[in-house]
């Protein structure tokens, strides 16, 4: 029997095995980890990863030919095939930091490879690794070998997260890579005989090890360049009145582009996307290319200006101020159907309404509060690395605030701020949502899933991602960089001086509400039907602590009772029945501790 094991029981190492030992019955498959919790997880009702699919898979060969363990040396000792995919993150100190692949891992793996081999071994490259790692894990090999053969492939992971299963059960292609050696070539032969079990002869290609590592990296490269290209256009759109949905759907039936990744959104996230451009970024720099790495870096450029930008719209639209308004982030995870977080735009998104002081609320189906907290103290490229080499115990970020209802996060909110594409959010009740929100009412759609105009008919001030603007948003202009704001800053420097042909146009005017706690600041408030105005005055006052003082009102009213001033002789109550128009509206309203009745609304002039 071909025994495999795979180190690391992460996204890929964990799924990728499960559907091997589905498909090939004759194998035994163990998948080992360092991380205890981990492999309990993966020996339990609740697996550590949330795929579609996988629970399934799991259960039917969990026991018979898959095992997870935490004895690493002895499962790597007695395989024939190796599969390493533990973590490849980017490096954060030193050489390269900020854009090299930090192999840590991956050479302390190999390392142990070689001292517990008793037998000849195939040792696959599962992890995403620059090109030419092979070369380097050789050396390490075969300087510790004992006279043991070890053979590298490289086979690298194109599975996207969310649909893991479906991709693993029928994979556009599996690329195996290996030394043109016969003993490379038997390799390679041994493996393709693996996914052989299921996979047809013409999708197994077979390239040499070089190709195969870059081809990694350069798919996803290519990937993320499309949403980074259709962003871009995004922004154009706004600008011109295009509709990105539009503009994408024609470019996409051209057959030489096809359809696929051209959803305008806040922006790509996910464990690799960033990281193997930053990789890439990085290998062109150290090969004389800079030409090359100006232009691929340009793809994560564009990435945190649509984040940014999207921020920039949430603050300018609410009057240039977030500052204590709630605003409800309805999904957290990097895209729908699973709740990996790594590299999500929500993380940039929050980190830049926090930073003008926003309160948030946030839900999202399949991630923990612990998680959401964590990854909003994180410093950057943190996240990858074995849990139990991340920070134990973050600080809690106070304005915070995680829910397990998308009305629960949305009640009283100023503003909702859709960030997954999770499907429940299309069908949420939003005529609901509205009544127990903030007027006016904010929904900005960060994924284009929801029917804008249906939410326009309720009342939403609705933005959707490079599609026309509402009256509202065209008046507040969104372009400028906020310094407020604290996502992925933008590097990029406006060249100094006026443009070319350029006249002089006229400014728009500077809305000047700073969050000075003493300012004077405006605010609209609608009083829905039914409701009382000095009630809905009282609570609004009371929540923020602020006096209120009102200057001006329009709108009927009903059941209206004026009070006399006590202190007035003959001070009395009079009570008006009918419905009126209100003519003149002003008042004062202070916050507790200030008594009750000294909160006076003290004209009303009305007219039936
Ligand atoms: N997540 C994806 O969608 C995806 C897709 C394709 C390729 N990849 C690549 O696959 C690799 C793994 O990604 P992932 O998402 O599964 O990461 P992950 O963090 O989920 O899993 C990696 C696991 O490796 C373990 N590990 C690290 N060092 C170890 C060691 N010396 N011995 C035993 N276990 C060790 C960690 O504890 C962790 O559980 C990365 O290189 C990534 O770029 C990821």
């Amino acid at each position: 029997m071909v025994k495999i094991c795979c180190i690391g029981a992460g996204y890929v190492g964990g799924p990728t095995m499960a559907v091997i030992a589905l498909k090939c019955p004759s194998v035994e498959v163990a998948v080992v980890d360092i991380s205890i919790p981990r492999i309990n997880a993966w020996n339990s009702d609740q697996l550590p990863i949330y795929e579609p699919g996988l629970d399934d898979v799991v259960k039917q060969c969990r026991g018979k030919n898959l095992f997870f363990s935490t004895d690493v040396e002895k499962h790597v000792s007695e395989a024939d095939i190796v599969f390493v995919s533990v973590n490849t993150p980017t490096k954060t100190r030193g050489l390269g930091a900020g854009k090299a692949a930090d192999l840590t891992y991956w050479e302390s793996a190999a390392r142990m490879i070689a001292d517990v081999s008793k037998s000849d071994k195939i040792v696959v490259e599962k992890s995403t690794v620059p090109v030419k790692t092979a070369e380097a894990i050789e050396k390490i090999l075969t300087h510790n070998s004992k006279g043991i053969n070890f053979q590298i492939l490289s086979n690298p992971e194109f599975l996207a997260e969310g649909t893991a299963i479906q991709d693993l059960f029928k994979p556009d292609r599996v690329l195996i890579g290996g030394r043109e050696t016969p003993e490379g070539l038997k390799a390679v032969k041994a493996l393709k005989d693996v996914y052989a079990h299921w996979v047809p002869d013409e999708r197994i290609l077979t390239t040499n090890l070089w190709s195969a590592e870059l081809s990694k990296l350069a798919a996803n490269a290519f990937l993320a360049q499309r949403i980074s290209s259709v962003n871009a256009m995004s922004a154009l759109c706004e600008a011109t009145g295009a509709d990105v949905t539009q503009v994408s759907f024609a470019v996409g039936t051209d057959s030489r582009i096809g359809p696929k990744f051209l959803n305008a959104s806040v922006g790509f996230g996910g464990s690799c996307f960033q990281k193997d451009i930053l990789n890439l970024v990085y290998i062109c720099e150290c090969n004389g290319l800079p030409e090359v790495a100006e232009y691929w870096k340009q793809v994560i450029k564009i990435n945190d200006y649509q984040k940014t930008r999207f921020v920039n719209r949430v603050v300018a639209s609410m009057f240039n101020t977030v500052a204590n308004k709630k605003v409800a982030i309805l999904g957290f995870a990097f895209k729908k159907d699973t709740g990996d977080t790594r590299e999500t735009p929500a993380i940039d998104v929050c980190k830049g309404l926090l930073g003008d002081k926003a309160r948030l609320s946030i839900y999202d189906p399949q991630v923990t509060e612990d998680q959401i907290q964590r990854d909003l103290t994180m410093n950057k490229f943190d996240w990858d690395h074995p849990l139990h080499l991340q920070p134990m115990s973050p600080t809690t970020v106070k304005q915070v605030n995680v829910v397990w209802d998308a009305y629960e996060a949305t009640k009283d909110a100023h503003a909702v701020c859709i960030l997954t594409e999770w499907d429940e959010f299309k069908t949420l009740d939003f005529q609901k949502i509205y009544d127990n929100m903030q007027k006016p009412a904010f929904v900005f759609d960060g994924r284009n899933i929801i029917n804008a105009d249906k939410l326009r008919e309720i009342g939403f001030i609705v933005y959707s991602i490079g599609k026309p603007l509402d009256a509202w948003l065209k008046d507040m202009p969104a372009g400028q960089k906020s310094n407020s704001t604290g996502g992925t800053p933008n590097t990029s420097r406006r060249p100094r001086g006026r443009p070319p042909g350029s006249k002089n146009k006229s400014k728009p005017p500077i809305i000047v509400t700073r969050d000075s706690p003493n300012a004077l600041r405006a605010h609209v408030l609608e009083v829905s039907p039914g409701n009382d105005i000095v009630d809905n005055l009282a609570v609004y006052a009371c929540r923020r602590s602020r006096g209120v003082c009102v200057l001006s009102g329009t709108g009927t009213i009903k059941n209206v009772t004026l009070r006399q001033p006590v202190a007035a002789p003959g001070g009395s109550v009079v009570t008006l029945h009918g419905q009126f128009k209100i003519l003149f509206l002003s008042g004062t309203v202070l916050p507790p501790p200030v008594r009750r009745h000294v909160a006076i609304l003290r004209k009303v002039r009305i007219q039936e």
